[in-house]
């Protein structure tokens, strides 16, 4: 049953992009550090983060690909692919993963971040706590389609 004084279930809601690129089942992904001053700073992490207010996903990824990387991508290009849910201490999220195999412009650093192109499993750590389940779930795509 449900009280009217029940706490919402409020989420930040988060636009993360697994960048792909090489040969369809060895294909890897970009991981970058999050920069200094957030919480987990120096973490690795995909590149994205949090949906503005009446932005969709794909919008707001391509508005943190330039604010991050200066690379521009097409929102119809965009496989939103699933979805994950992690809680932190100074936040919950809901983290809208999409994977994007096209995208223009040369990478800038805008954020002084370090960026690596990675396989399974990655070499780079630590990484952030909420993107584990995405790299299992790659994984198991990865095996899946092995078979
Ligand atoms: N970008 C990104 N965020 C992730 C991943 N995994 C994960 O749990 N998150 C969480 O999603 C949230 C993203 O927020 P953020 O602080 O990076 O976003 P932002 O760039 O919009 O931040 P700002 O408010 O400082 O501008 C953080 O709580 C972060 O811990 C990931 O792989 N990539």
């Amino acid at each position: 049953m449900s009280h009217s004084t029940s706490t919402p279930d409020k989420r930040v809601e988060v636009a993360v992009g697994i960048l792909l690129q090489g040969t369809p089942g060895q294909e890897q992904f970009l991981l970058g550090t999050r920069p200094a001053g957030k919480p987990y700073a120096g973490y690795w992490e995909f590149p994205g983060g949090k949906i503005e207010a009446g932005e969709s996903v794909e919008a707001a990824l391509c508005r943190e690909f330039d604010e991050e990387l200066g690379i521009c991508i097409d929102p119809a290009a965009v496989e939103i692919w699933r979805t994950t849910e992690h809680d932190y201490e100074h936040a919950r999220v809901r983290l809208h993963w999409c994977k994007v195999r096209a995208w223009q412009g040369d990478f800038q650093m805008r954020e002084g971040q370090q960026v690596a192109w990675q396989g399974l499993p990655p070499t780079v750590s630590p990484i952030l706590p909420g993107a584990y389940p995405v790299l299992d779930a790659l994984a198991a795509e990865r095996a899946h389609a092995m078979e």
